[in-house]
């Protein structure tokens, strides 16, 4: 039911490359219907990042681009990237750090909840993977991804660089939400070799005890945190982390729901608009077919109507409606089922629409 007043909000769509546009339309599909139906104006404008943006311009995000991000509430991304690109002088790639670094977006919601009715798509025992409920907060403008590069002929290297602060600011983020869920949050590193991560660790460990003792605090080193979280994936709450071992243990989690597509997730600062997107990549290999499952996409697009347009019914009512459908089994084919992008996006949106029917209804049977 509508319970907000008319508000026009101003979304800026980076639907950047390979699967990137079509999961970013059928996102916008689903957004219209939600404004439609909550009575609010979705201003969308679309900007060039990644590949798009080389093509156009040479540059992987344009100033424009950057401006209208700065300047929106909400910033939904599609992917970038591809082998088109690969070897040139500007990468793809440059583009979403770019946009990372300039929004300020120092952490990264990854959220993975396995429902009963998909627990048989994973490849892990159904009895592994059934009811894990965790989310992945990864430092996202730190680390190797973002220190000094050099290169020789003969020699690269890449910094990985963090400062108290960086870890500080993070670290509170996950806690907070720790109070909100479970109460535990498991910090992964790599202590027992890296200086940064004895920074991380010991950060942690203070700001644990200092502001957030009620929450229960575990390390884990990242090599063996690979392996339980295939073995007991249950276990985990919030798990916090650094930006690389952020990026390479979201992508296997996914595993345990069974797709990578169906993975969304939230980049937030101190303040400001949030950038919304999937876990996954451009996948080049099923770019242009009508293929890739749009879920992640609009579950980011739903994460966006929390986080930073503070619509929280609306947000709810997309995830209710993505649950009935994947409880239906209507599915793209990386879940086994059968709808294209664009099918699965409609499938949403009926499902949408059938929950609010059945809202109004109950009120009018109500009132009668
Ligand atoms: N946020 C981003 O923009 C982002 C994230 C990851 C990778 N990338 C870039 O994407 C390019 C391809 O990377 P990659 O192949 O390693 O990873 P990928 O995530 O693009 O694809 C990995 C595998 O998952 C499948 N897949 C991905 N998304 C899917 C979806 N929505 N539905 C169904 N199947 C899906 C692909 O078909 C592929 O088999 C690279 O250039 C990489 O840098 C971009
Ligand atoms: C494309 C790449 C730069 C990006 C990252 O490593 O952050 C991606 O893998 C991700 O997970 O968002
Ligand atoms: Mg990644």
């Amino acid at each position: 039911m509508p319970n907000t007043a008319p508000k026009t909000y101003n979304i800026v769509l980076l639907p950047g490359d390979g699967v990137g546009p079509e999961v970013t339309a059928a996102a916008k599909a689903v957004l219209g219907v939600i404004a439609d139906f909550y009575g609010h104006r979705f201003e969308f404008s679309e900007h060039l990042i990644g590949g798009a943006g080389i093509d156009a311009t040479g540059d992987p995000l344009p100033p424009e681009t950057t401006a209208a991000c700065l300047a929106a509430d909400g910033v939904l991304l599609g992917a970038v990237g591809g082998p088109k690109w690969d070897g040139q002088k500007r990468r793809p790639e440059e583009g979403l750090l770019g946009i990372r670094k300039a929004m300020g977006l120092f952490a990264n919601l990854r959220p993975l909840q396995v429902s009963p009715v998909l627990a048989h798509r994973s490849p892990l025992k159904k009895e592994i993977v059934e009811g894990v409920d965790l989310i992945v907060f990864r430092e996202l403008t730190g680390g190797v991804y973002f220190g000094e590069k050099t290169r020789t002929d003969s020699m690269a290297s890449d910094l990985c660089i963090y400062s108290v602060e960086e870890i500080e600011r993070v670290t509170r983020a996950a806690f907070k939400t720790a109070l909100q869920r479970r109460g535990k949050v498991t910090s992964v590193d790599k202590a027992n070799v890296m200086e940064t991560s004895r920074l991380w660790r010991e950060v942690v460990t203070r700001i644990h005890a200092e502001e957030f003792p009620q929450v229960q605090l575990e390390h884990a080193l990242v090599d063996s945190m690979a392996m339980h979280l295939i073995r007991k994936p249950r276990e985990y709450d919030v798990i916090l982390t650094e930006n690389m071992f952020g990026d390479i243990l979201s992508d296997e989690i996914s595993v345990l729901g069974g797709s990578i597509g169906l993975l969304p997730s939230a980049s937030l600062g101190e303040a400001g608009p949030g950038l919304f997107e999937p876990i996954h990549g451009s996948a080049p290999d099923i770019a242009g077919q009508d293929l890739a499952n749009p879920v992640g996409t609009i579950l980011s697009a739903a994460m966006m109507l929390r986080h930073s347009l503070e619509l929280e019914d609306e947000a709810t009512s997309i995830e209710a409606a993505v649950a009935a459908v994947l409880a239906a089994g209507a599915t793209t084919a990386d879940l086994g089922g059968e709808l294209g992008t664009r099918a699965a996006a409609e499938a949403i949106i009926d499902a949408i629409k059938a929950i609010h029917w059945a809202a109004t209804h109950r009120v009018q049977m109500h009132w009668g």
